[in-house]
């Protein structure tokens, strides 16, 4: 979408690519109606100053905030004013582009109500809920625990003369620490507590507690509320107000206890439901879902910026071509630049197909069928895992590839960073994720004779065959087969699985073996991780791809499938499945699709569709026209609003003129 002055630096670029890059734009948008919908909202709030990210790095922490909460209210406001649709208002919010307290209201509050709320419940909470007329947050980690939620200290104890709960902090460590939306805007908090009956344990559950007046928004009594601190980066994740929450013997009705999972009655009496007490994890698996499409959207901005300022910026040359070199022409540039673009493609491919596996396990739910219930856990934890770390490198390796101009804010890549970073410990710390699908993987593999595998694991059902057979590439363009890709992922990941769980069986089954292996846990997670992603990138190629960009998509499986293949070279060889040539001859076949990425790499950007707006970089411009809007933002620096310094007199005048401090001087 060009919303530049008209002159178009990229104009030759652009005039080599060789696809359909209309065709591209809607792909990537997930459809026409999307596509459609995307350009609608991205301009709406282009277009409307309330939601201009002008100067967000250079605000304190009080006006970024109050500036955060007046362009939250202006987004629900324009929503209601509008008539916007469910999915409009999330492109909205998606544009205006900044964390804010209502991502954990719908994000995670609401989920949560309807994932274990009863009827009733849903009935008194989501009307409400859906009005604004309460906030809500997602009030599970505190200071001691996070990762551990079984070790959460906050009790919610029954009292059944008066059929409340008493909701209580006892220790430092009980705080609520870091919900999102707690700090400053919230009046409702959804609190994880240990639930007491009769001076019983029943472990972690959910209680929606009120803690700010619904008439003055001060902290209800016997609430201590407030937020954290600022965080890492200017800008980035300080829009949002994380919080700490502390109760003081605060006393709720019963009802306010989620039941649908397990019920306390009048009495006292406690009632699991027959369903897995999991669900009540629920809120973090639709979160986690989400965030790969989202992965996918934060490095295609990155590398968007990357692409776009390489073919601006030219250093050194040859004698053979007149001028100096664009550096997107050096190899260097595109092996550290081209597979993350393919990455970006890849996350999006992958993000569409969780969309469709978390829609088949809530329908699922909904008939009490539980049985892919561990497949999707470890497949949305695992995912969730790997996309952000990859994402989260992959802008600051972005970053890198901008050289200098990439430090200055107005690059717009530290932001991003400092806005992604958390991604990879908020929803779940990666690793804590990676060694839950680690114990799925290892759970399979123990029942593989009993329970043939399915779905994302049903390779580990022909455990024997990838172990025994090697990869049959004699010759570069062997590599160029999907099938002979996939078998190499599904048994460099079989083996490396295979491998810690016999040493694991030949042990004594202790916990402190288990820690001990846990580094090649980790390492065969990732594996079965990087095997979902390639095979699930090239079955939604396979499914339904227009004929006008089928051949780039396949280029960037390829890119993709190779580059992942060589990075983790040292895994593949271990286990003894490829060799070393035949490695090299993946390199080879690597440089051939940088070759083919190579005319076609803006439009490949381009097909993002960020608008400028968007992206908020003077480097990564849809007209390329780096330079001056590097040289006009340095005039948007408040150290330029006068031309003599503020402190000149106090603090250079005296250096220089040396009055104070020459006559010390030993020079
Ligand atoms: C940036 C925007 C993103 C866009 C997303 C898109 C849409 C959503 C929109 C908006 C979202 C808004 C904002 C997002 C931004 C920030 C929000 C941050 C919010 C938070 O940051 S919010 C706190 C998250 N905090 C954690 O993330 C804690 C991590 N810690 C755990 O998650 C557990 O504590 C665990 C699993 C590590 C230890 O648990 P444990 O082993 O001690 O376990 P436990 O006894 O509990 O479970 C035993 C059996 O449960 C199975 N199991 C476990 N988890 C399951 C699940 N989820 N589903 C199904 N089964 C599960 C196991 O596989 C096992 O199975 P088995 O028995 O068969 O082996
Ligand atoms: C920006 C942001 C927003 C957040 N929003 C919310 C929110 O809205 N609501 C909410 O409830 N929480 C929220 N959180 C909290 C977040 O979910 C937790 O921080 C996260 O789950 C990690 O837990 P932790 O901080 O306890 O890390 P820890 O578990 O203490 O991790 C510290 C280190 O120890 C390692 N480690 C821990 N246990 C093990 C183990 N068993 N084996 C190996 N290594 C281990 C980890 O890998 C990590 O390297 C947010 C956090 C951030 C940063």
């Amino acid at each position: 979408m060009q919303d530049g002055n008209g002159l178009d630096h990229l104009a030759g670029e652009r005039a080599m690519a060789q696809f359909d890059l209309q065709a591209m734009k809607v792909y990537l948008a997930g459809g026409q109606r999307e596509y459609e919908i995307s350009t609608k909202m991205a301009q709406l709030v282009a277009n409307d100053p309330v939601f201009s990210k002008e100067d967000r790095v250079r605000l304190a922490r009080k006006d970024l905030y109050k500036n955060s909460l007046r362009k939250a209210g202006h987004a629900w406001k324009t929503i209601l004013e509008k008539g916007l649709s469910e999915v409009e208002g999330l492109k909205l919010r998606h544009f205006v582009d900044e964390p804010t307290y209502t991502d954990l209201h719908w994000g995670m509050f609401i989920p949560a109500i309807k994932g274990q709320g009863t009827e009733e419940q849903q009935h008194k909470w989501l009307p409400l809920a859906y009005k604004m007329a309460i906030i809500g947050c997602y009030a599970q980690t505190e200071l001691g625990h996070g990762s551990n939620v079984q070790g959460l200290e906050t009790t919610a104890t029954f009292d059944p003369t008066t059929d409340e709960f008493i909701m209580h902090s006892p220790t430092v460590t009980s705080t609520k620490w870091w919900p999102g939306g707690l700090g400053k805007a919230s009046t409702h908090a959804l609190v994880y507590a240990r639930l007491i009956t009769d001076k019983k344990d029943h472990g972690i559950h959910a209680f929606i507690a009120p803690i700010r007046s619904l008439e003055d928004h001060t902290p209800l009594p016997n609430v201590t509320v407030g937020d954290i601190g600022v965080k890492f980066g200017n800008g980035g994740y300080n829009t949002m107000d994380n919080g700490f929450l502390r109760f003081d013997h605060v006393r709720i009705p019963r009802e306010n206890m989620l039941m649908r999972l397990a019920t306390v009655t009048k009495d006292g009496k406690y009632v699991r439901s027959n369903k897995p007490r999991q669900l009540g994890y629920g809120a973090m698996v639709f979160v986690r879902q989400g965030i790969v499409i989202d992965a996918s959207i934060y490095l295609s901005r990155a590398v968007t910026i990357a692409v776009r300022y390489s073919a601006v910026r030219r250093q050194f040359g040859n004698k053979d071509e007149p001028g100096e070199l664009q550096v997107i022409q050096y190899r260097t540039q595109q092996s550290r630049l081209f597979p993350l673009l393919a990455t970006a493609y890849a996350y999006r491919a992958v993000g569409f197909w969780m969309k469709s596996l978390y829609a088949d396990v809530m329908k699922r739910l909904n008939d009490n069928d539980f049985s892919t219930l561990p497949e999707v856990h470890a497949c949305t934890a695992g995912l969730k895992s790997i996309t952000t770390s990859v994402t989260a490198d992959g802008i600051e390796e972005c970053r890198k590839l901008c050289g200098g101009h990439g430090f200055l804010c107005a690059s717009g890549l530290p932001e991003l960073y400092a806005a992604y970073v958390p991604a990879c410990t908020y929803e779940g710390d990666n690793t804590i994720l990676l060694l839950q699908v680690a114990r799925f993987l290892l759970k399979t593999l123990s029942q593989v004779s009993k329970v043939r595998p399915v779905g994302t694991a049903a390779y580990l059902g022909n455990i024997k065959q990838l172990s025994t057979q090697n990869c049959k590439v004699s010759q570069g363009h062997d590599w160029l087969n999907t099938s002979v890709l996939l078998e190499a992922f599904e048994a460099r990941s079989a083996r490396q699985a295979a491998a810690v769980a016999l040493r694991l069986a030949k042990g004594s089954g202790s916990e402190a073996e288990f820690q001990e292996n846990t580094p090649e846990l980790v390492e065969s997670a990732r594996a079965h991780c990087q095997l979902i992603l390639v095979s699930k990138f090239i079955e939604q190629l396979q499914t339904g791809t227009p004929e006008g960009i089928r051949k780039q998509l396949e280029v960037l499986c390829y890119t993709y499938a190779f580059s992942q293949l060589i990075d983790n070279a040292g895994d593949f060889l271990a286990t003894g499945y490829v060799t070393g040539n035949q490695i090299a001859l993946a390199k080879e076949e690597l440089k051939h699709m940088f070759d083919k990425i190579r005319p076609n790499a803006v439009a490949l950007v381009d097909a993002f569709d960020h608008t400028d707006d968007y992206l908020g970089s003077a480097l990564g411009r849809y007209d390329g026209d780096v330079y001056t809007h590097l040289y006009k933002g340095a005039f948007k620096e408040s150290l330029n609003d006068t031309v003599v310094v503020d402190g000149y007199e106090e603090y250079l005048k005296p250096v220089l003129t040396q009055n104070l401090w020459a006559p010390h001087s030993k020079l």
